[in-house]
C-alpha cells in the first residue's frame, strides 16, 4: 500500500518514519528545498519524546535535547524570583523527561531516519483529488502521483485542508509578536539548567537550555499584526518593549543575533472536527493549528503521526474507516489543546490586564504545583500514556 505525504515538517516526517514501520511505502513531496522552520527550537514536552521513542528515536533525541531541571518566573521589572521549583516531580509522574531541543537538529534528525529516497525537496503539491480507491497529487510542473492514501502535513496554511473542508478557514491572530532565536549559555542570564520566564506589563522573556550550551530564547510584545520591522531595527524595537526591564533582559537583548532572530506574528485557528476525507486526512497545523502558549503544536503533530499509523494497522476494515477512527481519536484532544493554550496566551499577553495580574499574585505564591499540574495536564490525555 502507497501514502503520499504532502510537506516534510515535523508532522509529515514522523508520519512517513510511523507509516513506513507498519510496511507502508511513502513518498513524501516537500514545497521548499531547505525546510527551514518559523522558530530556533522547539520544547518537546514528554508526550512529544513519548513519540520519538515509539518511533526509535528516543537516544537521538535525548542526545539533542538540554537539560530543563528546574523551572523559576521572575518580575521582570524588578528581577526578584516569583517562583522556582524542580520538574523531578513531574517527570516522576509522567515518566519522561522534556527535551528542549534545536529545530534545525530535529528536523534533521527526522530527515535522516525517513532517508532521502523518498523525500522529494522543491516540489509543491497544488492540487489533490480521489477517484475510486485511489488519490491523485498534482505537483505545480503538472506531473501526478498517485497512491492509496494522502496525508496533508502541510502546514497552516495547507491546501490539503481546503480540500477537506471545502473552504480556508481563518487564522486568527493571536494579539502578540513571537521574536526568538539562539544565544549561548550564559550565567549571567539565566541557570542553564532552567526554565526561566521572565513576566510582566502582559509581555514575556523566555530562556530554556537546549544541548551544547546553547538557550533557546524569545520574547513576546504585544501589537498589531502586518507591521514591518527591518533586522537593523530588532535590537532597539526590543530595547523599546523593555525598557525599565531587569537587567538579565537587557543583556540578553545585547547578546542576540538580529541575523538569525525570528519574528513571527502569532496565529491560531477556532478548532475544527472534519480532518478527512475518502482517502486523504490532515495531520499537524492543518488539522490544528494552535498559539505556541502551552508548546504543544509540534508535540500534537507528533502524536497524530503515531494514532493515525496505529489506526492504519490495527483496524482491517479498510483506509477510510481507518482514518475515520484516527479522527475521532485526534480531534478532541486536538481541540482541548488549542483552547488551552489560546487561555493561557490571553492570560499571559493580558488581553484583561486585572486576569494578568492576579496571574502575577498567583505566581508569587506559587511552590510548583499548580504549574506543574497545568503542563502535566497537557501531556496526559497522549496516546501513549
Ligand atoms: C514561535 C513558535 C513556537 C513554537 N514552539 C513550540 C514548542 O515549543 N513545542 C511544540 O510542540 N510546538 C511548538 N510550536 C508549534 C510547531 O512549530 C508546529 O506545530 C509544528 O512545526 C507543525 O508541524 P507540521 O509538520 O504540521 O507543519 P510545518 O512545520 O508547517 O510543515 C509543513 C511543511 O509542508 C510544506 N508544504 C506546505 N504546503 C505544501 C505544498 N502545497 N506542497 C508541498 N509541501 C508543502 C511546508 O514547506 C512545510 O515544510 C511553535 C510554533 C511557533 C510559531
Ligand atoms: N484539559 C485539561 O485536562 C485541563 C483543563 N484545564 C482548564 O484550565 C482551566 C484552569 O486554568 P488555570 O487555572 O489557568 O490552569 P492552567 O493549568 O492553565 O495553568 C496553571 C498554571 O500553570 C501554568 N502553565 C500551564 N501550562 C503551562 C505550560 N505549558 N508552560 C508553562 N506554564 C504553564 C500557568 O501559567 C499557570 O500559572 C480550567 O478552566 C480548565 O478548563 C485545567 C486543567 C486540566
Ligand atoms: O513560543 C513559545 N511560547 C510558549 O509559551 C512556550 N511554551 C513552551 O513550552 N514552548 C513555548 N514556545
Amino acid at each position: 500500500m502507497k501514502a503520499i505525504i504532502v510537506g516534510a515538517g515535523i508532522g509529515g516526517l514522523s508520519a512517513g518514519i510511523a507509516l513506513r514501520r507498519t510496511g507502508w511505502d511513502v513518498t513524501i513531496y516537500e514545497r521548499v528545498t531547505e525546510v527551514k522552520p518559523v522558530g530556533a527550537a522547539i520544547s518537546v514536552w514528554s508526550n512529544g519524546v513519548k513519540c520519538l521513542n515509539y518511533l526509535g528515536l528516543g537516544a537521538e533525541v535525548a542526545k539533542l535535547g538540554g537539560r530543563m531541571d528546574n523551572m523559576a518566573y521572575i518580575d521582570g521589572l524588578d528581577g526578584t524570583t516569583m517562583t522556582r521549583f524542580s520538574f523531578a516531580p513531574l517527570v516522576a509522574e509522567v515518566g519522561q523527561r522534556p527535551y528542549p531541543v534545536s529545530r534545525a537538529e530535529l528536523q534533521m534528525m527526522l530527515m535522516e531516519a525517513f532517508g532521502d529516497t523518498h523525500l522529494h525537496l522543491g516540489r509543491q503539491v497544488t492540487e489533490v483529488a480521489q477517484d475510486g480507491d485511489t488519490v491523485i497529487a498534482t505537483l505545480e510542473d503538472g506531473t501526478t502521483d498517485t497512491a492509496d492514501l494522502l496525508i496533508g502535513a502541510d502546514g497552516a496554511r495547507s491546501v490539503v485542508r481546503t480540500h477537506v473542508l471545502g473552504a480556508a478557514p481563518e487564522r486568527r491572530y493571536a494579539g502578540y509578536v513571537n521574536w526568538n532565536g539562539l544565544v549561548p549559555v550564559s550565567a549571567d542570564l539565566a541557570p542553564d539548567d532552567q526554565w526561566t520566564v521572565f513576566v510582566g506589563e502582559g509581555k514575556r522573556v523566555s530562556l530554556m537550555p537546549i544541548s551544547d550550551g546553547r538557550f533557546y530564547f524569545f520574547f513576546d510584545t504585544p501589537g498589531e499584526p502586518g507591521e514591518t520591522v527591518p533586522r537593523e531595527a530588532f535590537r532597539d524595537t526590543l530595547r523599546a518593549h523593555f525598557d525599565g526591564w531587569a537587567e538579565p533582559v537587557q543583556r540578553l537583548i545585547a547578546a542576540i543575533d538580529p541575523e538569525r532572530t525570528n519574528r513571527v506574528e502569532i496565529h491560531d485557528i477556532d478548532p475544527f472536527h472534519t480532518w478527512v476525507k475518502g482517502r486523504i486526512a490532515l495531520l499537524g497545523d492543518s488539522a490544528h493549528n494552535t498559539t505556541p502558549d502551552i508548546g504543544q503544536g509540534g508535540c500534537l503533530a507528533m502524536e497524530d503521526a503515531v494514532v493515525l499509523a496505529i489506526a492504519l494497522q490495527t483496524n482491517t476494515l479498510g483506509v477510510e474507516d481507518a482514518l475515520g477512527r484516527y479522527q475521532a481519536r485526534r480531534s478532541g484532544r486536538a481541540a482541548d489543546l488549542v483552547m488551552r493554550a489560546r487561555k493561557r496566551c490571553d492570560v499571559t499577553h493580558a488581553a484583561d490586564p486585572q486576569k494578568t495580574r492576579d496571574w502575577y499574585d498567583e505566581l508569587r505564591r506559587e511552590d510548583g504545583t499548580k504549574v506543574m499540574r497545568g503542563i502535566i495536564s497537557n501531556i496526559e490525555g497522549n496516546p501513549l500514556g
